[in-house]
């Protein structure tokens, strides 16, 4: 057995090119899924990624989920979801693992330093576009089992995949798949993996929660068209002005959310929650200088990582409309629309946080007595997620950790949110593990992402190791 991980091992270290090169080709794909005029693209990625399935041999399916709503009546398709299966042994456990292709929005204009969606090696760093989010951890899930196939050693469970392409925002469709799926594609998984997020240090790491997010629009219209500030400037209720006076009525300086009962549904700090934090491996300094501020909303860090982890949190994103292009323009927007979210934990509820976002606002908005108008829409609800640690499932993780990097896992949450993990849990009934290979630094979701060789490959050897670790636990 010891023979056949070391063999393994062997070739994915000899197989290290080919596999940066199938991640080049993914990363030149702009399967950006917040860009409708992107959707070819991300249609084409779903097909690529069939593809490669289909070439191994596996049970293919491209999952027509429907459509996507667009506003005014309009839809588009959405992008199929990907599922496949390799192997049916009812004697052995099958394992589901879940990724996504399409990925965050990026331009050259954005401050990257290379073409983002030209995977570019400087020093063993492989920058480019989904490359850590989630393109090299589902390519280093489908080598696993390629690296088995080649080398003709028998997968120690059943493996299906389900890749989607909608991830990015908001795993739109999915949730209908999974429960229309779930007597049949679902019926006899047993567990179900993720690896769609980072370490937090150079340790390794299991992660065992995520956070959930409520994304909301807010809309101030007011004249029928932009004006000209000198013009008309003294005279009208500008809506820029109504929009930043109500988003500054949501959090403090010091970061309390000031959305009155948001903070009553949280769940209490417990000690031993208190204790694992203190014990996780996490370079405050290190940190500032990574992310380049001088100070933090918080100097301890267990006080970080808490707020990090497992308190909601405001974000404001963008405003829609507002002048944003260099140079100077003297305009008042005549709509402009804000966009925010609210980190979701254990045990908010997002049609709660709905009804308090939209009142609170509306309220706060009438105090103003503007005759503009406001709409405040939500249109992701995702719900956060918790693992029991103690599950075999997490035992398997630390053992193969220990097998491929010689250490112990970190034992973290993720601040950013898998919006199918709950759903998963919830409808499945099945035990989720977080599984990451990316790196504390990877950048995601920012300029400069990438994936260094040596997670993406240290990473293959760690699911290869998974698996068999998996295949071990006893049946009750
Ligand atoms: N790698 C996971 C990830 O980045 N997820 C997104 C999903 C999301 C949440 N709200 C909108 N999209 C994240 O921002 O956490
Ligand atoms: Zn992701
Ligand atoms: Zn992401």
């Amino acid at each position: 057995l010891e023979f056949e991980l070391e063999e393994l091992s062997k070739y994915i270290d000899s197989h290290q090119e080919e596999y940066v090169q199938t991640l080049r080709e993914w990363v030149a794909v702009e399967s950006d899924s917040s860009d409708v005029l992107k959707r070819s693209d991300l249609e084409r990625m779903m097909d690529m990624t069939a593809e490669k399935l289909k070439a191994m041999g596996g049970t293919v399916e491209l999952v027509d989920i429907g459509v996507q709503e667009l506003g005014g009546g309009k839809t588009i398709p959405l992008p199929k979801v990907v599922t496949a299966q390799f192997g049916s042994d009812s004697s052995k456990y099958t394992v589901c693992v879940y990724g996504h292709v399409d990925v965050q929005p990026a331009k050259m204009e954005d401050g990257w330093a290379t073409e983002p969606y030209n995977l570019t090696d400087i020093n063993g760093n492989l920058y480019g576009r989904g490359a850590s989010d989630n393109k090299a951890p589902v390519l280093a899930w489908i080598h696993t089992v390629e690296a088995y196939q080649a080398l003709g050693i028998e997968l120690p469970v059943n493996v299906k995949f389900v890749i989607e392409g909608m991830e990015e925002t908001g795993s739109n469709g999915l949730d209908a798949m999974i429960v229309s799926k779930n007597d049949t594609f679902f019926a006899d998984v047993d567990y179900i993996v993720i690896s769609d997020c980072g370490w937090l240090s150079r340790r390794p790491a299991l992660t065992y929660g995520t956070r959930g997010n409520c994304y909301f629009f807010a809309e101030v219209e007011g004249p029928k068209q932009d004006l000209h500030s000198g013009v008309y400037g003294g005279t009208v209720i500008e809506p820029m002005t109504d929009l930043i006076g109500i988003l500054d009525t949501l959090i403090s300086p010091s970061g309390k959310i000031l959305i009155p009962g948001i903070r009553d549904a949280v769940a209490p700090l417990s000690d031993e929650e208190w204790r694992l934090y203190q014990d996780v491996e996490f370079d405050v300094e290190n940190y500032k200088a990574k992310i380049g501020v001088s100070r933090l909303m918080y100097s301890s860090k267990v006080d970080l990582l808490a707020h990090r982890w497992r308190y909601p949190t405001v974000s404001i994103h963008g405003i829609e409309g507002a002048f944003s292009a260099p140079g100077s323009k003297t305009v008042i927007p005549a709509k402009v629309i804000a966009k925010f979210s609210i980190r979701q934990v254990p045990n908010m509820d997002p049609a709660t946080v709905e009804k308090q976002v939209t009142d609170y606002l509306h309220t706060v908005f009438g105090r103003r007595k503007s005759p503009n108008k406001l709409k405040v829409t939500m249109i992701i609800g995702a719900k956060p997620w918790l693992a029991d640690t103690q599950h075999p499932l997490y035992k398997a993780g630390r053992e193969a950790v220990k097998k491929v990097f010689k250490v112990d896992p970190d034992m973290i949450r993720e601040g950013g949110t898998i919006p199918i993990a709950k759903t998963f849990q919830d409808v499945t009934r099945k035990s989720i593990i977080m599984l990451p290979i990316g790196g504390f630094d990877d950048g995601l979701h920012s300029q400069n992402e990438k994936m260094s060789r040596y997670n993406y490959i240290e990473g293959t050897k760690l699911f290869v190791s998974y698996l068999h670790e998996v295949g071990q636990i006893k049946r009750d």
